[in-house]
């Protein structure tokens, strides 16, 4: 079977493999074509679908060439008109001589076309049809700089150099797909949105040497959240490949300076995602701080063994749903040309219709049974509400089980919990579940309070459900959301934090000196930290920790004094609050007098 006839197949016949077009294409066995190449066939075809209809209809292809179906002529069509190599068959094929008969009225029909849409080249003519399928709000590139490797501001510099610098995210996500404008996350420390289309990132030196990572905000959330320090000991990624949490956390580390021996381990039970995680670990640069447990199950890994005894912190990621992955359930639109249309006006045949449209002579398409993908790619059927509820069920217990393992590791202080999908079941409800664990009420876990978190997650607006969490609106608040499609850009997404103080199963009190822990504190009650974040003890007045100095400078940034467009101090450095945000130089963060609607408020804290 042809490229073409496969590509047919795929869009309009029979499905057994529901989801998205990606899922469909590549979990679909029986391909012959790399399905590479019938993917991108078919997602192109979709998104100049319309204007391939006037085009057929205009020309009156059907009507001359009776042995094309709908599907086959805007595929092959679209080939001979936009792809590099025309139509990929050869010149005697009887498919690529129907549309070889008609070439000069489907050229001028595509120009009319084009010319219509006041598009003065095929470049503009592209970015439309891009911009289009887009719809008017973009969802934005995402780009973490790794603070292992590299700065912002050299980033800026270079990957970024030539990209003006706006306030608002809302003006990235608006932003024509191909403007290089950016915007630096007022939330998340060294994040960057730019629009979708800028820049192939993935071809940029600063990828290839690991110095950018291409991470959605949302997903940034745990690692900033845990806020990992030099005094949490070690830390556990208990589910962590592809390892973008893992690098970030090694990331945050590393500008705080990790304490002399202080570890990462990072769980991955599947042997072939444990190998994507060690690879993306070994790029990032953070190999020689994380040991890497492949094909290792978290749930076996026992809380009172040597090796985890200096764990302070855990950051649990657990498989999910998935369902708020953005782009994860789309399926382009298609719009098919009349089969025996004569002489239609363009425009006639409702192009634009959300629907798929069949056409006569098509086969009869069996509604595709939806199917859900969890985020770690497990398929299941999911055909009706109560199969859905199930699934949701059957992952918020491997959940609850992933927390209650971890609030038993004896020295650990601090949990996140996160999904990336929107179901309140495995969100607020395993949140409530845990809290009412045997584990929980001995060893005083409970969720850190909104005010009691670092600044850009406080400042994060967007919580838990209240009826999630039975009505505990503290335990609401403290939960942190993220929605898809809301105006801020990110994908949907949901953490929390469990802490509990020095109580250790709900006997013996940590000497402490007093109730309000070790530290140092200043007027306002925070701890004082030094430039790298560590805090003084009380009782000697000396440094918590030692930080291992023994890689090279702890950095909060580089470059001369004057350069960028952040506050530096007299050695060259970006000043930072005490959360780790850079402060913005005066005039830096004014809005342009038309920017009304944003949620820029800058770095200042
Ligand atoms: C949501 S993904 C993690 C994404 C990752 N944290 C990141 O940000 O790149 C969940 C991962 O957990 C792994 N996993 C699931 N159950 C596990 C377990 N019991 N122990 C270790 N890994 C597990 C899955 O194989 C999958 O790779």
């Amino acid at each position: 079977m042809s490229l073409y006839h496969e590509a047919a197949a795929l869009l309009t016949g029979p499905s057994t493999h529901g989801g998205s077009l990606k899922s469909r294409v590549f979990s679909n066995k029986d391909l012959k074509s790399p399905p590479a190449q019938v993917y991108a066939l078919a997602l192109e075809t979709c998104k100049w679908s319309s204007v391939l209809k006037e085009v057929v209809e205009s020309a009156e292809l059907l009507k001359h060439e009776r042995k094309l179906t709908p599907i086959l002529s805007i595929l092959l069509v679209h080939d001979h008109l936009l792809a590099k190599g025309g139509i990929a068959l050869p010149a005697s094929h009887g498919l690529r001589q129907s549309i070889d008969r008609h070439k000069a009225r489907l050229t001028s029909e595509f120009t009319k076309a084009r010319i219509r849409r006041r598009c003065p080249t095929i470049e503009t003519f592209r970015d439309l049809i891009e911009a289009e399928y887009a719809g008017p709000v973009q969802h934005p590139r995402w780009i973490r700089v790794n603070a292992i490797k590299s700065t912002l501001d050299a980033q800026l510099e270079t990957t970024f150099k030539g990209f003006e610098v706006v306030p608002s995210i809302t003006q990235v996500m608006t932003a024509p797909r191909k403007k290089k404008v950016l915007c630096l996350d007022g939330h998340i420390p060294n994040l960057i949105a730019v629009p979708p289309s800028v820049l192939d990132f993935t071809k940029t030196e600063a990828y290839k040497k690991g110095e950018i990572i291409l991470q959605d905000k949302a997903s940034c959330f745990p690692a900033y959240l845990l806020d990992p320090r030099p005094e949490d000991g070690d830390i556990i990624d208990a589910c962590s490949a592809p390892g973008n949490k893992t690098t970030h956390l090694a990331g945050i580390l590393s500008e705080r300076g990790f304490a002399r021996g202080q570890t990462i381990h990072a769980f991955e039970k599947d042997r072939n995602r444990a190998k994507t995680l060690q690879k993306m670990i070994k790029i990032a640069g953070s190999d020689a701080k994380t040991v890497v447990h492949p094909a290792e199950d978290f749930l076996r890994a026992d809380p009172q063994a040597e090796e985890y005894a200096h764990v302070g912190a855990l950051l649990l990621d657990p498989s999910c749903s998935g369902s708020g992955i953005v782009g994860r359930d789309d399926v382009p639109e298609l719009c098919l040309p009349e089969a025996l249309a004569s002489k239609n006006k363009p425009g006639n045949g409702k192009s634009g219709n959300k629907k798929r449209k069949r056409a006569e002579g098509e086969e009869e398409m069996k509604p595709a049974p939806a199917m859900m993908v969890d985020d770690d790619g497990q398929e299941t059927v999911v055909s009706s509400e109560k199969d859905l509820q199930q699934r949701i069920e059957a992952l918020a217990a491997f959940q609850l089980q992933i927390v209650l393992h971890a609030f038993e590791f004896p020295n650990a202080r601090k949990v996140t919990y996160s999904t990336c999908s929107v179901h309140k079941g495995e969100n607020e409800g395993v949140t409530i579940r845990a809290l009412g664990s045997e584990v929980a009420r001995r060893r005083g876990w409970r969720v850190l309070r909104r005010e009691e978190q670092v600044r850009g997650m406080w400042e994060w607006d967007v919580r838990g459900e209240v009826e999630g969490c039975e009505g505990d609106k503290e335990v609401a608040e403290g939960c942190v959301r993220a929605f898809r499609d809301d105006g801020r850009g990110t994908m949907g997404f949901f953490v929390v934090m469990f802490v509990r103080d020095g109580t250790v199963d709900g006997e013996k009190k940590q000497v402490e000196e007093d109730e309000e822990g070790p530290y140092v504190r200043d007027q306002q009650g925070r701890v004082v930290r030094d430039e790298n974040g560590i805090p003084t003890l009380k009782a000697t007045g000396r440094k918590a920790v030692e930080v291992d100095d023994t890689e090279g400078d702890v950095r909060f940034g580089s470059g001369s004094e004057g350069e960028g467009p952040f506050v530096r101090d007299g050695d060259g450095r970006i000043v930072r609050g005490p959360d780790g945000m850079p402060t913005l130089k005066k005039g830096a963060d004014e809005e342009s007098e038309d920017e009304s609607e944003d949620d820029w408020s800058g770095f200042d804290d």
